[in-house]
């Protein structure tokens, strides 16, 4: 089976409080083409890609937060997505916000799942980092209360077997992080997909605003190269609801270097091709773990 096949980052602009799911599919679905017009045979959208980036605000109506989740996949909305990747044999990536009930009571993860060419869900992933704050703070220009809107993920970094290799995913903080590229790594992910909502402004921090492109690029250039893997990380960019997004979408080669990049802050992609054998060069070589990893060393870093 060949290793090689193309693939797209595919960059949503704003997607505002009020916009209906249908809209947002809608815009998948254009891009989707577009890249299968192009060759992409793979299709990576953002984090929470249906809706706005809802842990903004403090929702303290039940019903109305409830509204941003999705119950079931595909469902209504999301199916004429699931039906167009099918018919044109692309498979895909996408971030939404999930509901469950599990033993009597409402679980809620920020989850991403990736559906082959025949439209099967092969692998879901329920994001392990959440950053920002459970509790409202008044002091901030706008929230970030992902650690009150979503459970710590539960399924740990899981891989599974798609295009000839082995895929892994995560969501957007999980990209800073090194573990969640090595777990990964260990585990032979070939090509990690990521979906991010990053904004510009980081009320903790400020000064630290004008390196958020910097870091963005630097964790996932890092996690390619540090594993010899592919990343294809992906942006919901603009001003949302006021709130400026970064974009910088790119599919990155396992040495590390940025092979494509979207250029602007709305709806696009950005197309390359992958030849998962090139994890080689690095994974046979400077990353050989079996050769050098030194994990007798490493314990501190698995100690809570
Ligand atoms: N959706 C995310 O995980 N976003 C985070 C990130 O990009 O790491 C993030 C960025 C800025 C913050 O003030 C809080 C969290």
């Amino acid at each position: 089976m060949t290793r090689r096949f193309i693939a797209a980052t595919a960059q949503l602009g704003p997607i505002a409080r009020d916009e209906p799911r249908a809209s947002a599919v809608a815009r998948m679905q254009a891009l989707l083409i577009e890249a299968h017009r192009r060759g992409a045979e793979l299709v990576v959208f953002p984090e929470l890609a249906l809706t706005t980036f809802f842990p903004r605000w403090l929702i303290e109506d039940e019903a109305e937060l409830d509204a941003f989740y999705e119950t079931e996949m595909p469902n209504a909305d999301v199916q004429p997505l699931f039906d167009t990747a099918r018919e044109l044999g692309v498979g895909f990536y996408l971030g939404y916000a999930e509901l469950v009930i599990e033993g009597g009571r409402k679980r809620r993860f920020n989850t991403s799942i990736f559906v082959d060419k025949s439209g099967t869900i092969l692998g879901k992933y329920r994001k392990i980092h959440l950053p920002g704050h459970p509790e409202y703070e008044d002091w901030r220009p706008f929230q970030h209360l992902e650690k009150k809107y979503f459970e710590h993920g539960d399924l740990g970094f899981p891989v599974f077997d798609a295009f000839g290799g082995k895929m892994g995913m995560c969501l957007c903080n999980d990209r800073r992080w090194p573990e969640t590229f090595r777990v990964l790594g260990l585990r032979g992910a070939e090509l990690v997909m990521l979906g991010y909502n990053t904004p510009v402004h980081y009320p903790p921090a400020p000064e630290h605003d004008h390196l958020q492109d910097f870091h963005n690029h630097l964790s996932m250039q890092a996690g390619a190269y540090a594993n010899g893997n592919w990343v294809i990380g992906t942006a919901k960019a603009g001003r949302e609801e006021g709130c400026d997004l970064i974009a910088g979408s790119c599919i990155i080669a396992p040495t590390g270097e940025i092979v494509a990049r979207t250029q602007g802050f709305g709806d696009e992609i950005a197309i390359a091709e992958i030849d998962l054998d090139r994890c080689r060069e690095l994974r046979d070589n400077v990353f050989n773990f079996a050769l050098h990893r030194e994990p007798e060393d490493y314990a501190v870093i698995c100690a809570p």
